[in-house]
């Protein structure tokens, strides 16, 4: 067994990494890897560094996408993952790629994660994408009928062999020049869920990620933080606990309780994307960066909208959130923003600094708008 110091002097980085879109005929260069991204390094490292468990921001459809990704990296998180990308679809289809993955530069940390049920979509997906990202997340978990039908998501936990060859294919093939992790949750039976994470284990995967409750426990039933404790105990690679972090407090008590190596949140950072820098609530500079970024980086009007109405529930006064939430396009809610806020445009220095909104009217009238 080598250590985690061999394993990065012998990551190969490629230079001059391409995309090329045969549509557009774009052709688009990203710099190499660097060694630090490295999730595994990152994982060991921060623990040492800082005393930490490395911070990391959930993999969530439709809302992870480039623009959160800079923002929550902004605010002390460590490790930040894409939604799941369809791996069928991605290798087949120019449209899918180009809309379910961007990058740039400043991605890293990134992880992607892909929903998968076969050797053959995985190689490929990990061929056309490993040169961009900084890890591979093979998502055991998702719960939603309609993949798990298809032997997508929480369907692999039923496929302990499938899923160690999955995993083995991807490090045969690449070794330690790329990461692969896989995000789990637990069975009813706590057995099986140890053999499952010994299988995968024994594949070769680089880290689990653990969401602490079955693929039948809602959202707002607990996570089972005890389960996630076994499976650090049992395993060997680094273990990431998923489930109810809503606030740096909570990522403490989580690693405390279970002894992670990380702790990942999905629904705490998107209402709060400072989490992890011990904002309790979302800080009025995270607005504003996030407005920069969204409409730089062009993300659809729905997503903008929803990412600010998650971001601003604990922030504005519900009528306001309302009204903010019935704007219809772009430009109405850039006229509703510019006609209730001081919004301070970012400049060459740095995203603002404000914690509180700059409301145009104080907060008391605007309460009663
Ligand atoms: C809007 C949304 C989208 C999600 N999309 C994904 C996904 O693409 N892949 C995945 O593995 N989990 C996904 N999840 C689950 C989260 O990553 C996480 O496992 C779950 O929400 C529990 O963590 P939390 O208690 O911090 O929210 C999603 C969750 C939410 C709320």
């Amino acid at each position: 067994m080598t250590s985690l110091s061999d394993d990065l002097q012998n990551l190969t980085i490629t230079e001059d990494l391409q995309l090329h879109e045969p549509s557009s005929k774009t052709k688009h260069t990203i710099s190499p890897r660097n060694p630090e991204h490295n999730p595994l390094y990152i994982l060991k490292n921060v623990r040492k560094t800082q005393n930490r468990p490395a911070f990391v921001a959930g993999p969530m459809v439709r809302y992870s996408k480039l623009p959160f990704r800079e923002l929550v990296r902004n605010y002390n998180t460590d490790i930040v993952y894409t939604p799941m990308i369809l791996a069928r679809e991605f290798v087949r289809n120019d449209i899918a790629r180009s809309s379910d993955f961007t990058t740039n530069d400043k991605d890293r940390c990134v992880i992607v994660q892909v929903g998968s049920n076969n050797v053959e979509d995985l190689l490929k997906f990990v061929e056309m994408i490993h040169p961009y990202v900084d890890g591979i997340g093979l998502n055991c978990g998702c719960p939603i009928k309609e993949q798990v039908r298809e032997g997508i998501g929480a369907a692999l936990m039923s496929e302990p062999d499938l899923v160690a060859s999955m995993v083995k294919a991807v490090k045969e093939k690449y070794g330690n020049t790329v990461c692969i992790e896989t995000k789990i949750r637990i069975h009813p039976n706590l057995d099986e869920t140890i053999a499952f994470v010994k299988k995968v284990e024994a594949s070769g995967v680089d880290f689990i990620t653990v969401h602490g409750r079955t693929k039948n426990t809602r959202s707002s039933q607990p996570a089972n933080w005890d389960a996630i404790k076994l499976i650090k105990e049992t395993v060997s690679v680094p273990v990431v606990a998923n489930g109810d972090c809503f606030s740096l407090e909570d990522a403490y008590s989580i690693a405390e309780h279970t002894g992670v190596d990380g702790v990942m949140s999905a629904r705490g950072i998107l209402s709060n994307p400072a989490l992890f820098a011990g904002y309790k609530k979302t800080p009025w500079a995270a607005v504003e960066f996030f407005w920069d970024l969204a409409t730089s980086y062009g993300l659809p009007f729905r997503i903008i909208q929803h990412h600010l109405s998650e971001m601003l529930d604990k922030v504005i006064p519900r009528k306001s959130l309302k009204e903010m939430n019935e704007t219809t396009c772009l430009i109405d809610m850039i006229d509703w923003f510019d006609t209730h806020f001081i919004l301070k445009r970012r400049g060459d220095k740095g995203f603002a600094t404000a914690t509180e909104p700059s409301w145009k009217i104080n907060r008391e009238e605007a309460a009663h708008i």
